[in-house]
């Protein structure tokens, strides 16, 4: 079996693949020490190897690769920044400082893009968009933060929005809200279905030959509409490292 981890700011996500690279379980765990329980389970298949992508610190990182290696005996290996890989060009100055799991997700992309240009928007706890044009080369892109970040900071800097997040995740209408918790939440909705317009009037201006709109993360299902023909690829993250991290058994 493969593990594969990615490793966000909140969670890691992991997966475990079968030699014939089919998807055998998965989960969500919020620390290292969970990781490791729940893949010390008596029924966890045996692991050969491991492969992941992580927005940590390199400290952080370093160390949960260490603590796999230490208790499965399996290597580890991390995605790390290229410039260009198979022709797709990183358009950041300092090619390092793009973040690994939007570097993964440009793969992906361009890899069903076909030949086409292409704008992929990564909706988790952070949104990120990144555009690139038909010969593959990255143009940028952008950082906003989430509905979990916006919801949060309304509630950190004002007094009289308080609301347990818990009871928010079934509201998403669109009509004005009479409540508070609807006010915040159908707002934030509001917010993140403008910038993914915004995002789609962009990539049309930029590529006017066309170009294909990707949507992964937790919160892709909330925007679809919003672009026509958006396609919605989940574990882009994981299509990414599986192209930037081919391992010998697969
Ligand atoms: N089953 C689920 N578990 C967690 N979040 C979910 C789930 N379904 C939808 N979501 C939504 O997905 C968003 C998180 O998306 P995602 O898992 O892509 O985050 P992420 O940015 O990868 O996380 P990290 O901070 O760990 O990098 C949240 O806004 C949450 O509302
Ligand atoms: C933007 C996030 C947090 C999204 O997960 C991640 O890609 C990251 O930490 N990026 C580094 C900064 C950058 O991409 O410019
Ligand atoms: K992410």
């Amino acid at each position: 079996m493969i593990l594969e981890l990615d490793c966000g700011n909140s969670l890691i996500k992991w997966r475990l693949l079968s030699a014939g690279a089919e998807v055998v379980d998965t989960g969500i765990v919020d620390s290292d020490d969970a990781l490791i329980a729940a893949l010390s389970q008596p029924d966890t298949p045996t692991l050969a190897a491991c492969r992941l992508v992580s927005v940590r610190s390199d400290e952080e990182t370093q160390q949960l690769k260490e603590r796999l290696t230490a208790t499965f005996a399996i290597p580890c290996h991390q995605a790390v920044p290229v410039e260009v890989w198979n022709g797709v060009r990183n358009g950041y100055r300092d090619h390092q400082r793009l973040g690994m799991d939007r570097w993964l997700v440009i793969l992906a992309a361009v890899q069903l893009a076909e030949g086409k240009a292409c704008v992929v928007l990564d909706l988790g706890t952070a949104v990120t968009a990144d555009l690139v044009d038909a010969q593959g080369e990255h143009q940028g892109g952008f950082i906003c933060p989430g509905i979990p970040l916006m919801r949060r900071e309304l509630q950190t800097h004002t007094r009289r929005i308080r609301y347990d997040p818990h009871w928010a995740s079934g509201e998403r209408y669109e009509a004005p809200g009479r409540t508070t918790i609807e006010a915040v939440e159908r707002g934030c909705l509001y917010m993140l279905k403008g910038f993914v317009r915004t995002q789609y009037e962009l990539a049309q201006e930029m590529f006017a030959e066309g170009c294909e709109v990707f949507l992964t993360g937790g919160d892709a299902e909330l925007v679809k509409h919003v672009v026509p023909g958006a396609r919605i690829v989940p574990d882009m993250v994981f299509a990414g490292l599986a192209l930037a991290c081919p391992l010998e058994n697969e």
